[in-house]
């Protein structure tokens, strides 16, 4: 879909086609609807971008929240999203060794007794060498380092799936 279709989209199609784009917060998608048109891709991404920015502290928190953990109990219980699915086994998540995978959950607790919200990266860009090396590098940071750090994650991970979805005026170009 091009730019123009989804500046065309009805507000139900365009939070069905593009609520996920961060992960379970449809209302993000919900509030950017309405500074359409969107020039360009970039438009959109900017849009989301600027809506996650001015957010206060507790707002970004809970965007991270509404992340699954990598290799965690929705991946187990076969209850990740399409989207997140995707993208931790692409990331190796779903064949971790044992001593891996209790490693991973280890840290994922630490991080999130730490810091009050759970460890997220963008798992596409990654692999499961890097994801067990931040997991553990990450949890010595402060606070504010992290929300910040995540968000910026949040945001790779919203461009990818943006992507899947919209073509972006870098592909439209012969
Ligand atoms: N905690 C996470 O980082 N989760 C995820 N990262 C991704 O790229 N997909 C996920 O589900």
């Amino acid at each position: 879909m091009d730019i123009a279709a989804v500046n065309a989209l009805p507000y139900e199609d365009f939070v069905n086609i593009l609520g996920n784009v961060v992960e379970k917060c449809p209302i993000i998608t919900a509030a950017v609807w309405s500074r359409r048109p969107f020039v360009n891709f970039t438009a959109l991404e900017a849009a989301i971008s600027e809506f996650i920015d001015e957010l206060p502290e507790s707002g970004k928190e809970g965007i991270l929240r509404c992340h699954p953990d990598l290799a965690g109990r929705d991946l187990r219980g076969g209850t990740l999203t399409r989207e997140s699915r995707e993208e931790q086994a692409g990331a190796g998540m779903d064949a971790l060794s044992s001593a891996e995978a209790s490693s991973v959950a280890r840290l994922n607790e630490e991080y999130k007794e730490r810091f009050g919200f759970p460890f997220v990266i963008c798992a596409r860009m990654t692999d499961k060498a890097n994801i067990l090396r931040q997991l553990s590098e990450r949890c010595r940071n402060e606070r504010a380092a992290e929300r910040a750090r995540g968000i910026e994650e949040v945001k790779k991970i919203c461009r990818l799936r943006l992507q899947a979805l919209v073509l972006s005026e870098a592909s439209n170009k012969l």
